[in-house]
């Protein structure tokens, strides 16, 4: 699966919602049976899920079930096993050895948004069957009893402790929702802050966020010229022997090479 940028949660109780999502071009849908969902709606939200994958959709789909040890597992189970989506979400993961039950085989997507979940990141994002992980910043400031705060001040110790376990063992890692879907400039700042920090892209709850959280973590026009602009001034300066150059007064070194060839091959330039 591609770095997705954009991953919207869809809550499964809601048939209006499936159908919009396959409308609104976003990278990554996650099928909500858990916190999206109230007790009473779970036994339609899976029957929902099932038909709309047996219906298919033109992006990846994820599905997220309720927590291991819940009334709804064994049900949630079954649901997604007679239609497989492209990957499970297992939310509040806590230690490492996922139970191999939970997997069904499929990629996993563990979400990250418990005090002690944040401390066994390293040991979860290293599980083979692990894909990637999620942050979940409404049950994490809960449960850390933070307060909102400019800039998620709070929270960045384990936003970056997130990314940092993600990082070492190669795998993908999504920022958290932004619950205010009125606020697009406070969305906006806070899909720029993710990128800043290292994230591959950003969960949304509302349809308004898809473009943005596709914009700031997709790969800009002036980056595509910066990276071209790079790799040209490179390319001269090893000619003329030289290990490392300087390009408007920065040091370049291989690893901004990297990264430059990284950001035309994302680009498809
Ligand atoms: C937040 C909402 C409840 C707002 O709903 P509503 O007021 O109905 O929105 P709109 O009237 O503006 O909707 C306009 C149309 O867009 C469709 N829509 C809305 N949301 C979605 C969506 N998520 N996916 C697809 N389509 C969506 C509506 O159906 C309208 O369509 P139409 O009628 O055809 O015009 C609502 O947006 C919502 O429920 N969002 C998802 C909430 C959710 O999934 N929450 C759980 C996941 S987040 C989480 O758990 C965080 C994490 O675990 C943590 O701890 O932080
Ligand atoms: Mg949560």
């Amino acid at each position: 699966m591609k770095r997705p940028r954009s991953a919207l949660y869809v809550p499964g109780d809601n048939l209006r919602a499936i159908s919009r999502a396959r409308t609104l071009g976003a990278d990554l849908l996650i099928l909500d049976l858990e916190d999206g969902v109230a007790p009473e709606h779970k036994a339609q939200a899976r029957e929902n899920i099932c038909a709309a994958l047996r219906e298919g959709f033109d992006c990846p789909v994820l599905v997220r079930l309720n927590s291991s040890g819940t009334a709804w597992e064994q049900a949630d189970q079954q649901a997604v096993l007679c239609e497989k989506p492209d990957g499970l979400v297992l939310p509040k993961v806590e230690e490492a050895g996922v139970p191999r039950s939970m997997t069904l085989g499929l990629p996993l997507w563990l979400m990250i948004e418990t005090p002690r979940g944040v401390l066994a990141a390293p040991d979860l994002a290293a599980e083979q069957s692990v894909a990637g992980l999620i942050v979940g910043t409404n049950d994490l400031a809960h449960a850390l009893r933070t307060r909102p705060a400019p800039g998620r001040m709070p929270l960045l110790h384990a936003l970056s402790a997130v990314v940092l376990a993600a990082r070492a063992h190669g795998k993908c890692v999504l920022d958290a929702v932004y619950n205010d879907i009125h606020d697009a400039e406070g969305f906006e700042r806070e899909c720029v802050q993710g990128r800043d920090l290292g994230f591959d892209g950003k969960t949304l709850i509302h349809p308004s966020q898809v473009a943005v959280a596709q914009r700031v973590y997709g790969v800009s026009e002036a980056e595509v010229q910066a990276a071209r602009e790079l790799l040209s001034a490179w390319e001269t300066g090893r000619a003329e022997g030289k290990s490392l150059i300087t390009l408007r007064g920065q040091m370049v070194e291989a690893m901004h090479v990297e990264e430059a060839r990284a950001v035309l091959l994302e680009a498809g330039a």
